[in-house]
């Protein structure tokens, strides 16, 4: 029982356990599930912002081609009519910071354009930047590509006249642009006229005499370029500006050469780096822009992440814990009023065995001597036969009866009645000595004693004669003793299966009157005994 509610117990407790980590999983699975909604949500919303951001490289393309298209229609373009359309574009393009016109100088040429730009700018001159970085008169090459034209010329000062060719790196792509044909831009570069520290970049439009199909003819045809010059930070928020989702933290690196390049970062500062989810980081390639790879490096800001997070899962995992909590508490009480009530239930049923064997021992009991009852001999005999006549040994029967007991009652009162027969039947009981002998009150003043399997009942018969008249109950009135004494009926038997029990104790009966008529205080028996010595006593004899 007891093992049984430890058992329990323990059960309930790994049953909790089990419950509690299994709602720790729902919740983290939940969990799980909400971090997969939010990476999604995260690559759309990058997806969005690198779209807007293509779009915008888009249109300042369309811009280049736009003036492209005038210097296609006419082949003497004048400043204003340059800077007319220009400034009409930079107005609506406010992260342009300029547009130029880079004509191709012979070095035969270079006096007659210096001449033309002096007429409205005196100091005007092709320009290159000496070795330690200031501006100089440009030294002569073969070829010039200065800034001829710049629109607005307001901060662009410093550029006006700067021959690109004089840098390498400009005149390797201006070269590369011509022979493809193509619009190409620079890797990042810190814009001359740059005052902040953002970068920029410069993308360049060829321009050609006609339409020429071959190398060679884009070689000998080309006219100039087309420039514009993009502050990337500005190109980056104007383009990102009114796509719908916040605190998305993003840089823009230009992959084209091995080592990347960052162009820009909307990072507030580096400490602010650090508490992002950097975990979560996508990488989105632009597509291919003026011949650059550029690829947008995105991750998720605390603030992004918190907002799209639930409580779901945390409740989810609260009200599991709750709810198996709840029922283990629920069952465990259960366990122990069960196991209360199982305790209670033996407890009674073991009060109701001894109450019904205590009724059992009552109704097999004589309530005035204690000793067995005449219910309780006849069952006995009942079985004993039984016995007796399947192991075929012998049954033997005392009948006792208290000689003149009429006459004590009378002289000495009933209540010393009622203590002769207790001390009558305290003898007889003693005189037996095996578990299997009944000594049983037969009713009245009569006792009978049942002997299963005894060799010689006659001999027991005398000696409880011999010990009830040791008792020496004073018998005044008694015509046999001046002691209370008994007449005693004996027989044995060995009963077959056709022999009457009935029968035997009639038979005992008859002995025991026998004994009374014989003179009282004495044993019959129906046959005399032989002792060991090979006297024979019969009981039936007047002298016992
Ligand atoms: N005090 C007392 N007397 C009892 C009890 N049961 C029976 N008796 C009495 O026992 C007496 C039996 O009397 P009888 O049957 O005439 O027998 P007797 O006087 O012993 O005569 P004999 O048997 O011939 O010796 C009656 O007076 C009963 O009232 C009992 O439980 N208590």
């Amino acid at each position: 029982m007891r093992a049984f509610s430890i058992f329990s117990n323990y059960l309930v407790l790994f049953s909790i356990l089990v419950g509690i980590i299994l709602s720790g999983g729902l919740g983290y699975s939940f969990y799980q599930n909400e971090t997969q909604a939010i990476e999604s949500d995260f690559r759309r919303d990058v997806d969005d912002k690198a779209a807007a951001l293509e779009r915008e490289l888009l249109i300042n393309l369309e811009v280049l081609y736009a003036v492209k298209g005038l210097f296609n229609s006419s082949d003497d373009v004048n400043e204003a009519e340059f800077k007319q359309l220009a400034s009409s574009f930079l107005v609506r393009h406010q992260n342009i910071q300029a547009l130029e016109w880079i004509p191709r100088v012979s070095l035969e040429q270079r006096d007659k354009y210096e001449q033309q730009r002096r007429k409205f700018y005196p100091d005007f001159e092709f320009t290159e930047r000496e070795f330690q970085g200031s501006m100089i008169r440009a030294t002569d090459r073969k070829e010039y590509f200065p800034v001829y034209y710049v629109e607005p010329m307001e901060g662009n000062e410093v550029a006006f006249g700067f021959d690109l060719a004089s840098n390498p790196k400009r005149d390797k792509i201006l070269k590369k642009s011509r022979d493809l044909d193509l619009a190409l831009a620079t890797a990042s570069i810190t814009l001359v006229q740059e005052v902040s520290n953002q970068k920029g970049f410069l993308m360049f439009m060829p321009i050609y005499l006609g339409d020429p199909n071959t190398l060679i003819k884009r070689r000998e045809q080309l006219t100039g370029f087309v420039l514009g010059v993009y502050r990337i930070g500005d190109m980056f928020e104007t383009a990102i500006r009114y796509t719908g989702a916040q605190g998305i933290n993003l840089k823009l690196i230009d992959n084209t050469s091995i080592s990347a390049e960052q162009l820009y970062s909307s990072y507030a500062t580096e400490q602010h780096q650090d508490k992002t989810q950097l975990k979560l980081i996508y990488n989105k390639p632009l597509s291919r822009f003026g011949g650059r790879q550029w690829t947008l490096v995105a991750t998720p800001s605390l603030g992004y992440i918190a907002e799209r997070r639930s409580l779901l899962p945390f409740i989810s995992c609260a009200f599991g814990v709750l709810f198996v909590l709840l029922a283990g508490a629920y069952i465990s009480a259960i366990i122990r009023r069960s196991s209360l009530i199982k305790v209670e239930v033996e407890a009674r049923t073991q009060d109701l065995n001894e109450a019904k064997l205590e009724l059992e021992q009552l109704s097999h009991t004589d309530s005035l001597t204690k000793i067995a009852n005449r219910r309780k001999f006849d069952d006995k005999f009942e079985k004993e036969w039984q016995r007796a006549v399947r192991s075929k040994t012998s049954l033997s029967l005392i009948m006792i009866d208290i000689d003149n007991f009429k006459q004590f009652n009378d002289h000495y009162g009933h209540l010393a009645g009622d203590q002769c027969l207790r001390d009558v039947a305290k003898s007889l009981q003693s005189t037996m000595s095996r578990n299997t002998d009944l000594v049983a009150r037969y009713g009245g003043e009569e006792f009978v004693i049942l002997l299963p399997n005894t060799n010689e009942p006659a001999l027991l018969a005398d000696k409880c004669l011999i010990n009830v008249e040791k008792l020496r109950i004073p018998h005044e009135p008694s015509s046999v003793s001046e002691y209370v004494t008994i007449s005693i009926g004996v027989i044995s038997t060995s009963p077959t299966y056709n022999s009457d029990p009935l029968a035997l104790s009639a038979k005992v009966d008859k002995l025991l009157y026998l004994a009374k008529d014989l003179g009282k205080n004495r044993v019959c028996v129906d046959e005399p005994i032989i002792i060991p010595n090979g006297d024979v006593i019969d009981f039936k004899s007047p002298n016992k």
